[in-house]
């Protein structure tokens, strides 16, 4: 059975002349517990999808369903309530608060939840040990390094235990080791706890960590890559497709 089913998705940006088609009408399937990769060059519609199927964005038409539930009918309060307890979300930016703590921001979600304290107290031990942030759990962000705060805002989405983690970008402020713990955490908890994890990148050593990788262009499925040999195999596969794709690095001209 399904855990995220895209039906036919489309989505437009602006209006008359000027209307952008930034996903064509896509339909695919991910499974409970896959580790899924979604890539594409510059402008494909990479971040838009991803927002479509979080419930950050509504799609002009079609239908996102997760674990069976039709998002498109959820009002609005229920779509809240529906992202709050089930989805985690990890962004490039961290959007971490500079006014709070470390122990604060990840506590966040919690905190918002009315959560009872001491369970707060013992999810953030957990998850603070996980990441290797329990001694700086007093620290403001702006006094930690940015592999840090990308731990940070990671503790932060796992620490509701969601089912389903979307992360855009998650390693394209880190070094190569920061990204590779990063990697090798998600990669943990998709194996321990069974979390689905949705990610966007378009770098071919994050997408190698995923188990298949669904590529898209101007808006529709191109491709699709699954893992089946080692990390190095797939990782040279990714990077295969992305020639074949054109337009695979951002920054490839310079
Ligand atoms: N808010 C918006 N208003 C108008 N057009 C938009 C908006 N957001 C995205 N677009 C357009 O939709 C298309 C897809 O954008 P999107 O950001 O999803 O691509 P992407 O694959 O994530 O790109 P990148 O790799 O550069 O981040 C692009 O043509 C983009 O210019």
């Amino acid at each position: 059975m399904a855990f995220i089913e895209a039906r036919n998705l489309r989505k437009l940006y602006g209006r008359g002349g000027n209307l952008v088609t930034a996903i064509g009408g896509l339909s695919f399937t991910i499974e409970a517990g896959e580790f899924v990769g979604i890539m594409g060059p510059s402008g494909a519609g990479k971040s838009t999808l991803l927002n479509l199927l979080a419930t950050l964005d509504q799609p002009t038409s079609g239908e996102v369903l997760i674990d069976q539930e039709n998002l498109t009918y959820l009002s609005k309060a229920a779509l809240a309530k529906f992202r709050r307890q089930r989805l985690g979300f990890i962004f490039q930016d961290f959007n971490l608060l500079p006014g709070l703590t470390v122990e604060e921001n990840i506590v966040l979600p919690l905190t918002l939840a009315h959560t009872p304290l001491a369970q707060i107290q013992t999810a953030c031990q957990t998850v603070s040990r996980i990441l290797g942030l329990t001694d700086l759990l007093t620290a403001a962000p702006d006094e930690i390094s940015l592999g840090q705060q990308q731990r940070v805002a990671c503790a932060r989405a796992m620490i509701t235990q969601p089912q389903l983690l979307f992360a855009d970008e998650p390693t394209g402020s880190l070094d190569s080791q920061a990204a590779t713990e990063l990697l090798q955490y998600l990669t943990a908890i998709n194996q321990r706890e069974h979390t689905t994890i949705l990610l966007v990148t378009h770098d071919a050593f994050t997408a190698s960590f995923c188990q298949r990788i669904i590529f898209i262009k101007d808006g529709m499925l191109f491709a699709e890559l699954r893992r089946q040999k080692t990390r190095a195999a797939f990782f040279q596969q990714v990077i295969d497709m992305q020639a074949t794709i054109g337009g695979g690095q951002k920054y490839d001209l310079f």
